[in-house]
């Protein structure tokens, strides 16, 4: 008996150091870790296949419009305070410029297995690549691997970790680094002003310096998709999130109004979504909406997330302008950590529930 339980947690650990990529390709049959949960699943939401889902209901916002046009303004209000996301488009970046972003993010996790495990992260640390986080023993294991890096502030980039191949990777990042950095500059401002409050409101509690982390994800194809999820609901610990979705390959859903929504590629538009801080500083008026990834059996999927929050250590609050009589304050101040997020998602609960008054 106890040798047969030692066998098994060695099973589980030399799995626990397995990519996905790996096991997709090694193994005929589902380890049992990647098994989705009924009750991990937001509980009555129906398990709604990709057949059953309604995709227009993510608005797309010129975010070019956002100083000149009231309506767009409304419109992006509207879409942050519904379903909390939406996808920008005339955002400014180049579209050649965007295809090398996609092009480093595919090379790098078809880099040979040895040059990869260069990067590999320390098994309780989030920096580096690797397979999901284990954060408990019966956790289910998300059907991806993934590369996270802090970006921003620059001091705080652990290069050991940045891939060296392609050579251009270091570049490229730092420049898609800036580029989103105005982008979020100019979201929060057009956020504060659809409120008609001060535009920098949002902007002041960053502190002297904004974090910004990428997390490049890749779902292999999976000869189960119905049995895994790519990525477990979840909602971001950030303040906003830019997806640069892959190009081809669909995948990400929203919980609306208890529906699971599919969000629709389109065609070099950058998906924004609102993350818990930002629904804390706006006292609820913004959503941070909990979401989740489908595989497929025949594609593979790659994708970038960067999250933009403030300073780390730096504690935010609801904006004064915010609290009303009609409207009280909601959330306590706190220092939104990663740490602090990670621990309250260990216990299967959204940290922001955590900071309620
Ligand atoms: O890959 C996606 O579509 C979304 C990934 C995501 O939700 C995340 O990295 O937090
Ligand atoms: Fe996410």
């Amino acid at each position: 008996m106890v040798e047969s339980q030692s066998a098994t947690a060695r099973k589980n650990q030399s799995l626990e150091s397995k990519q996905v990529q790996e096991i997709a390709l090694d193994y005929d049959h589902l380890p049992e870790r990647y098994i989705r949960k009924q009750d991990e699943e937001y509980g009555s939401v129906a398990n709604a296949g990709p057949s059953s889902l309604v995709s227009e209901e993510i608005p797309v916002i010129d975010i070019s419009l956002l100083t000149s046009s009231l309506s767009e303004l409304d419109k992006l209000k509207s879409a942050v305070s519904s379903c909390g996301c939406f996808q920008a488009i005339n955002h400014g970046i180049e579209v050649s410029f965007l295809d090398k972003v996609h092009e480093i993010s595919k090379q790098i996790f078809r880099l040979p297995v040895e040059e990869k495990k260069k990067y590999l992260r320390a098994e309780n640390d989030l920096e580096g690549y690797g397979n999901d986080m284990v954060l408990s023993d019966n956790q289910t294991l998300d059907w991806t691997d993934r590369l996270y890096l802090t970006v921003l502030p620059k001091h705080q980039q652990k290069l050991q970790f940045w891939p060296q191949n392609p050579t251009h990777f270091r570049e490229v990042l730092d420049e898609y680094s800036s580029k989103i950095e105005s982008i979020n500059k100019l979201v929060l401002k057009a956020l504060a002003r659809s409120l008609n409050l001060e535009e920098n409101c949002f902007l002041n509690q960053y502190g002297t310096t904004s974090t910004m982390n990428a997390r490049f994800n890749y779902y292999p194809p999976c000869q189960w998709p119905e049995k895994v999820l790519g990525v477990k609901p979840h909602a971001d610990g950030s303040a906003i999130t830019v997806l640069l979705q892959d190009k081809e390959v669909e995948g990400l859903q929203i919980l609306k109004d208890d529906k699971w929504v599919g969000v629709p590629i389109v065609r070099d538009a950058l998906t924004i979504n609102i993350g818990d801080q930002l629904e804390i500083m706006s006292n609820e008026v913004f959503k941070s909406p909990v979401h989740r990834v489908l595989v497929n059996s025949k594609n593979e999927r790659t994708t970038l997330a960067m999250f933009c929050m403030p300073q780390t250590e730096k504690d935010i609050g609801v904006v004064d302008g915010l609290v009303t009589d009609e409207t009280p304050r909601l959330y306590k101040n706190v220092t939104f950590t990663t740490d602090f997020f990670f621990e309250n998602y260990q216990k299967g609960r959204r940290a922001i529930d955590a900071c309620k008054i």
